[in-house]
């Protein structure tokens, strides 16, 4: 009750402020600082080490599905770790993470406090609104939405924070790009030409706003058959890793097609818990200690 109460009170508080959006546009040459431009400032999330975008051209790709198995990887090697579903209108992370309720706030009533499995914090719009319900909101109220999701969330101390990004290159992903100081980008595809199209896409909108692309991971790159394990390349063959050599940005790794990995991770036991000495899992683990090894290059408390 009390998180929801927070967000129709800060509905209210938006519509009588909202965000200064609306000044005038004025184009400057990009030497001029962020804030003389009329940019909002990119503010660090409090508590937060580390924050990282897993992001997607396009919708289905698994981008969700590799997030919170990475998210999870990442903590089986002693990181603290959270994951922030940015998807106000199609929130996974609920399901994905076997997690439903809604938040407590703090005491001081002015943050929400994460949900918690498997070690690893969440927040998400589908712990705010009825599972059922949809939103339907204009654009300003997903941004308030959005920059409560991003600065009023009690993270405790984190290592690192794991972005579960909408798919695409629009608002939502925009605002995160330019008002919160994240470490990098993650770009999953699959390797049809169809996704890859988009997800050059993705990589050049980072490339535009200045966060650091720290790779390309390619999913679903083989079909194994649970029955018979014969292998198939249905979506071709390595076109995620040639397009990341293409645009000079590291291949991070792939994760192959396989029912396991849809059927546990849908059911809320991601594959990463659920067979975590298993094949699947070693992927993402892979993934996870590449990025971790980027971030580390930087921060000596992750070497
Ligand atoms: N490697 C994989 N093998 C089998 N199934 C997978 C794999 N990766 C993801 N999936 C499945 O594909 C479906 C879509 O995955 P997911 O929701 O993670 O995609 P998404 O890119 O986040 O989608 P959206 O952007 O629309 O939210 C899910 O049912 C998921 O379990």
């Amino acid at each position: 009750m009390l998180a929801r109460r927070f967000l129709s009170t800060s509905r209210t508080l938006f519509h009588e402020n909202p965000l200064g959006l609306h000044r005038p546009a004025v184009k400057q040459p990009p030497t001029i600082p962020r804030a003389q431009r009329g940019l909002p400032k990119k503010m660090p999330i409090a508590g937060v080490k580390h924050v990282i975008a897993v992001s997607s051209g396009k919708g289905g790709v698994g981008k969700s599905t590799t997030a919170v198995n990475i998210a999870l990887a990442a903590a089986g090697m002693k990181q603290k770790v959270g994951i922030l579903d940015a998807d106000i209108f199609g929130p996974s992370i609920p399901s994905l993470m076997n997690l439903s309720g809604e938040p407590n706030l703090t005491e001081k009533g002015d943050r929400l406090i994460p949900l918690q499995n498997y070690g690893v914090k969440c927040m998400s719009m589908g712990f705010l609104v009825d599972k059922e319900a949809p939103i339907v909101w204009r654009g300003l109220m997903v941004m308030k939405a959005l920059q409560q999701l991003l600065h009023e969330v009690d993270w405790g101390r984190l290592d690192l924070l794991v972005i579960d990004m909408p798919p695409g290159t629009g608002d939502v992903q925009l605002t995160i790009s330019q008002q919160v100081v994240v470490d990098g980008a993650v770009v999953i595809s699959t390797p049809q030409d169809i996704a890859l199209i988009d997800a050059v896409k993705g990589v050049n909108m980072f490339k535009k706003v200045n966060v650091p692309i720290l790779g390309m991971v390619q999913n679903m790159s083989l079909f194994i058959c649970p029955n018979c394990n014969h292998e198939s390349h249905i979506f071709g063959h390595d076109g995620a890793a040639r397009m990341a050599e293409k645009m000079e940005i590291p291949f991070l790794g792939e994760v192959p097609l396989h029912a396991d990995i849809c059927k546990l991770s849908d059911s809320g036991t991601p594959i990463v818990i659920s067979q975590p000495d298993g094949q699947f899992a070693a992927h993402y683990k892979e993934i996870a200690s590449r990025l971790l090894d980027q971030l580390s290059s930087n921060d000596p408390k992750l070497k």
